[in-house]
């Protein structure tokens, strides 16, 4: 329920809502704590500390513009055909994503290992039952954030996102004047470490925002790394090393709103897209459904159930997995009826952490990368820099990669045609270790032969016959 005078309540808590630490008594020192957070922040962290991955152009406020007429879609939100979310008939396959059960991976059992490792590989998404979150605190993040986000616009407006950041409420990814939009509006913080933390555009309207918010990312973030660890366990490792690899395991809130369409198949809530982190925990709305992930060339709609959470592997997980575990597309679609919450929590590592293929994920036979080394900060930077488009943005990281590998297919057919050359078998054991150890530069021309993940499936066997016969 909304409360009015959630402000002035304020005053008469025992701690401050802002700072943790005083007891405001007054709106002044509501005022003062302010303050005090802000020359915190200053001397405590630097501009150069700070991430910041960019901002976006402004975009209306999508509740406000239905709000004012529920039956007015402008042009920008309309999708073309092909975007146009299909209504499939692909709910039964809903309850077959796999779940998850918590409580059994901290006691690592093998049979919920597998399941988890079982879910990454197949469907890149899956269920969180037995997490061990209240249900009061997963309800608690939803009244609050309706709390904020019923309030006048003028009032949110105090915290929008402004054009160099993309903290606050407003709208990523927008990047012209003429792209499409999506149907939502979004709150973004960084909530770890806290010394990221940015606490102006942390809403003060309901008083207890920011300890609600707080304690669900606690909670997530518990949960996160207990799923991280069972990853590092799947994936050959100790159970801390995955952990221990993302530094200070970065984490973000994404609150997402999607406001009532009258024409939901026309828009998009949030263009198909995969994330960029290693893992994101979604909780949402128990009844309404707007989630869907691509799966066997079909978008499936995640139907919520109550209290159970949605995770999702990301694009450094999948690179880390060497694309054993994949980072799924994902959407979502609107409701006439309905307006739906989410809160996604993206899991990252740091800023300088190197992402590449584990050892323990290489090929079994041989020990070929499918990707390329990435700093994951400069990976994340040119992620906030694309516009949503599936997943063509992180194709682009593979394709160096490829078109070394197409080098080498064509090398490995002169060898066959030669009938084993001994300088084109020398030509091609030199090459191999150039390709597996260093960046290789090709000519331009031959970048256009790169393969497709098929080919290079392909391309990985004959390397491996190649190999052997010079052994
Ligand atoms: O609303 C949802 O369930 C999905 C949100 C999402 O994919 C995201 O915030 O990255
Ligand atoms: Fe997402």
């Amino acid at each position: 329920m909304r409360n009015e005078n959630s402000e002035l309540t304020v005053s008469g808590t025992t701690f401050c809502h802002l700072c943790h630490k005083i007891q405001p008594c007054c709106e002044l020192r509501k005022q003062i704590c302010m303050q005090i957070i802000k020359m915190t922040i200053n001397q405590n962290s630097t501009e150069e500390e700070l991430p910041n991955y960019g901002g976006s152009l402004s975009a209306p406020n999508v509740q406000e513009m239905v709000k004012r007429d529920p039956s007015k879609i402008p042009d920008r939100y309309i999708r073309s055909l092909e975007e146009q979310p299909k209504r499939t008939n692909m709910t039964s396959f809903s309850s077959e994503i796999p779940t998850v059960d918590l409580s059994l991976l901290l006691q690592q059992q093998e049979q919920e290992l597998r399941k988890l490792d079982k879910a990454c590989k197949e469907w890149g998404f899956f269920r969180v039952v037995n997490h061990g979150i209240e249900n009061q605190v997963l309800q608690k993040i939803k009244d609050t954030a309706r709390l904020f986000l019923d309030l006048p616009l003028e009032e949110k407006n105090k915290f929008s996102m402004p054009a160099d950041d993309m903290q606050g409420y407003g709208h990523a990814f927008v990047f012209s004047e003429k792209q499409k939009l999506d149907w939502n509006d979004a709150l973004v913080l960084f909530m770890f470490p806290s010394k990221f933390r940015k606490y102006k555009f942390w809403p003060t309207i309901p008083a207890d925002f920011n300890d609600t918010v707080e304690k669900y990312s606690s909670e997530i973030r518990r949960v996160g790394m207990e799923l991280l660890r069972s990853i590092s366990i799947n994936t050959g490792m100790a159970s801390n090393t995955l952990l221990t690899m993302h530094k200070e395991l970065p984490q973000a809130l994404r609150l997402n709103n999607y406001p009532p369409c009258c024409k939901p198949e026309e828009v998009l809530g949030f263009s198909p897209h995969s994330d960029a982190s290693t893992i994101t925990v979604v909780s949402q709305d128990d009844d309404v459904t707007g989630l869907e992930i691509q799966h066997e060339g079909q978008w499936v709609p995640i139907r919520p159930i109550p209290n159970a959470l949605v995770v999702n592997v990301g694009d450094a997980l999948e690179i880390w997995s060497n694309g054993t575990y994949r980072s799924i597309e994902h959407r979502a679609v609107t409701n006439k009826n309905n307006a739906r919450i989410s809160f996604a929590t993206f899991l990252s590592p740091q800023d300088d952490v190197e992402i590449e293929p584990l050892d323990t994920m290489m090929d079994s036979h041989g020990s070929l990368s499918k990707y390329k080394k990435v700093i994951f900060g400069d990976y994340i930077r040119k992620f906030f820099k694309a516009k949503l488009e599936g997943k063509s943005r992180f194709e682009m990281e593979k394709m160096e990669l490829d078109s070394r590998l197409t080098l080498m297919q064509m090398c490995i057919g002169m060898r066959k045609g030669s009938g084993g050359s001994i300088y084109k078998d020398f030509f091609l054991q030199f090459l191999l270790k150039r390709v597996l150890t260093f960046s290789f530069h090709l000519h331009p021309s031959l970048i256009s032969l790169s393969l497709t993940n098929e080919n290079y499936r392909k391309a990985s066997v004959h390397v491996d016959r190649g190999t052997k016969a010079f052994q």
